[in-house]
């Protein structure tokens, strides 16, 4: 019989098979409430869409009137390719040396752990909170959120919480600092498409739908380059420059065999996964699609969709603030500081999370994922997480969770 510990409930979490494309949220729910309840909260299951539940877990502070903190994490995790795989991907085989290999290890099951174990210590020792605690598990995080958290975060359920502060996932550290991260990329999924008229595989012609679409291929790739030198360069991190990649080409008459070699299409089409960090201009963006890479003087259309915002209502980008203007930051800094650890430079998230839904809410979120000394595996194969190192991330947690469920707030401000 396995013994029950931090770590094996960990192991325990990490496999549930929640991977794309038919993650299982039943079981790891079923889990996380049984986690809960047996640590004295209370949970509450919401299905914004069928199939699709958002699990809420509530520790209730002594004045509930204040606004209350947010630790989310999602529940979905990327697929896994099993047999690029030193250990099966759902195994959490954990080595002699104490790597606990797991799709999620690392994104996001760690986090979604380490709350509820801080949590049980914090009881444990009788703290506690005046402000109340809530922590959200989420589905659909890795492809986009549009059925978890953009609903939840629309929905009275989220209004009522009266969240005044959220934390969700961030990033491991290969050094010895902990990141965090004050904004994410909005992505751009970018269609480009060209039509002409086909002809022989043989002629020359001008503006066929090929001619007219590798021209555009060509420049924004020109543009990535320019993009790409500043991240060389040293001058931006890779977060700060708007990133553009192609994802697919589609075009060619099919064959029985393959494509037909000689003729030339009438259609073509390119897409992109572009991102805009906070403050680049989205018009900009906009007019140069528009001009140069899918004029319609070259038989262009193109589609843009927007999976974010960049600008809240005021016409702000979408950010939080890490200075000495935003209370939270000070205390959370603090909280993390009191453990011996040491916070690098507040950073843009090169990807996108669901924390843009909460930002553009107006509710200020910082993403943290403690794991120093970790190489960066999320995505990737072999995904681990030294034991260490998670347990670490609990003490963290407790000091940042007490921290922030202590704060008295500040008199001339309404948080
Ligand atoms: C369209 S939002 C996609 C969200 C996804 N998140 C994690 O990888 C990402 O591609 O960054
Ligand atoms: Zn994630
Ligand atoms: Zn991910």
């Amino acid at each position: 019989e396995e013994e029950d510990t931090p770590i094996t409930r960990f192991q325990q979490y990490l496999r549930f098979k929640t991977a794309h494309p038919n993650p299982n949220y039943t079981a790891p729910i079923s889990f996380l409430v049984d986690q809960a309840q047996s640590i004295g909260l209370t949970t509450r299951t919401i299905e914004y869409v069928s199939g699709k539940p958002v699990l809420l877990v509530t520790w209730l502070g002594s004045n509930p009137k204040l606004p209350s903190i947010l630790f989310n994490s999602h529940l979905d995790s990327v697929p896994a390719e099993a047999d690029k795989w030193i250990h099966p991907p759902f195994s959490a085989h954990r080595t002699v040396d104490g790597l606990i290999y797991a799709r999620g290890a690392q994104d996001d099951k760690c986090i979604g752990v380490q709350y509820l174990e801080s949590i049980r210590n914090l009881k444990s020792r009788g703290f506690s909170p005046l402000r109340t605690v809530h922590i959200s598990y989420v589905p659909e995080e890795e492809i986009g959120g549009f059925d978890g958290m953009a609903k939840f975060a629309a929905s009275s359920d989220f209004t009522e919480l009266n969240v005044g502060f959220a934390m969700d996932e961030g990033q491991a550290s290969p050094g010895d600092e902990f990141r965090v991260f004050f904004a994410d990329r909005t992505p751009w999924e970018l269609v480009i498409r060209a039509e002409g008229i086909p002809g022989h595989g043989a002629k020359l012609y001008d503006n066929g739908a090929m001619e007219n679409l590798m021209k555009s291929v060509e420049l924004i790739a020109k543009f990535r380059e320019t993009q790409f030198d500043f991240v060389k360069a040293g001058e931006a991190a890779n977060s700060e420059v708007i990133s553009v990649n192609p994802v697919y080409f589609k075009a060619g008459t099919p064959s029985n065999t393959g494509f037909v070699m000689n003729m030339q299409p009438s259609e073509a089409e390119a897409g992109y996964d572009l991102r805009l960090p906070p403050m680049a201009d989205p018009d900009v963006m906009k007019k140069r699609i528009a001009e140069e890479w899918a004029p319609s003087i070259r038989n262009m259309t193109y589609t843009i969709k927007e999976k974010g915002k960049l600008r809240d209502h005021f016409g702000r980008p979408i950010m939080t603030a890490t200075n000495g203007s935003n209370p939270w930051w000070s205390v959370f800094k603090q909280a993390v500081e009191a453990t011996g650890g040491k916070l690098a430079k507040p950073e843009i998230l090169a990807s996108t999370t669901d924390a843009r839904y909460i930002r553009t809410l107006g509710i200020p979120l910082v993403g943290f994922s403690p794991m120093i000394n970790t190489p960066i595996l999320l995505h990737d194969h072999n995904e681990f997480l030294k034991d260490t190192v998670f347990l670490k991330g609990i003490e963290v947690y407790e000091s940042v969770i007490s921290a922030l469920s202590s704060f008295e707030g500040v008199s001339d401000q309404a948080i």
